[in-house]
């Protein structure tokens, strides 16, 4: 017999005469990936420009554009996180911050069980929109979703116009919504931010599901289809 196909064969692991470590080894390479406990959708919303794409890239891979095109629609990543000793799956919605998308991101609204909302702390009309963007909420969202409110670009410190008390005091409006203060840039706060809110969103959730009723949160890569607005009651509260 040739002698380079025995060796060959060996080397496969197939032969008898294999060593059982490369044999474990082979066994171990072929385990497939543990799945996710949870598939969790979150939409990133707020106006143009805010950063949302960079928040984004930022937390799925860590990356970040100085230069990014303006997002079309909406777009989204994928990442797996593990919490709370879960795994979960999280899709990722980059919607368009441009007014005239409104009508095709807001069909991605109602399967989010976790929505950020963005706005550019050294750009007072991204704040001052923050009411619309709470309207949108109101008439699209799960009234269980999460909310989380980004004041984007701190590395942008002194040209800051939108305080963190002023942040606060609107955050303060709106039953359940947490707040915090990121930089996509330079990586600062992201991945806190986005965790806090899946843990949010987790907290929330029963202890232990059946693997057949987490088919009920499991998203289709298919956009949920467009819901007539439901007459969700308002979460902003009036001063
Ligand atoms: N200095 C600074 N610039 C940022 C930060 N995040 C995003 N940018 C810049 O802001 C601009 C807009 O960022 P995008 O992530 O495209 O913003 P967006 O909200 O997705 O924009 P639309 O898709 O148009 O709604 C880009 O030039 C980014 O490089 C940040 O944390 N700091």
């Amino acid at each position: 017999m040739d002698s380079r196909y025995e060796i060959q064969r060996r080397a496969g692991g197939g032969s008898a005469n294999a060593s059982p470590a490369l044999g474990a080894q082979s066994r171990r390479r072929k385990m497939p990936p543990r799945p996710a406990d949870y598939k969790l959708q979150i939409i990133i919303i707020g106006s143009r420009g805010v950063g949302k794409t960079s928040l984004m890239e930022r937390f799925t891979d860590d990356t970040f554009c100085e230069a990014c095109k303006s997002t079309v629609g909406v777009d989204f990543k994928i990442k797996t996180v593990e919490l709370r000793g879960k795994k979960i799956r999280l899709q990722i919605w980059d919607t368009a911050g441009q007014e005239r998308f409104n009508s095709i991101t807001s069909a991605y609204y109602r399967g989010a069980k976790g929505i950020v909302l963005v706005y550019d702390i050294t750009k007072q009309e991204t704040f001052d929109d923050l009411p619309k963007w709470m309207r949108m909420i109101d008439k699209y969202a799960s009234e269980e979703a999460e909310l989380l409110l980004v004041g984007n670009k701190l590395d942008c410190e002194t040209d800051r116009i939108i305080t963190k008390q002023t942040a606060e005091r609107f955050t303060s409006r709106i039953s359940g919504m947490r707040f915090c203060e990121a930089s996509a840039k330079d990586n600062f706060n992201v991945e806190e931010c986005f965790l806090k809110l899946v843990d949010d969103i987790l907290a929330k959730m029963p202890l232990e599901i059946p693997n057949r009723k987490l088919s009920n949160s499991i998203l289709s890569l298919q956009p949920e289809p467009e819901v007539p607005p439901e007459l969700n009651p308002p979460r902003m509260h009036c001063c």
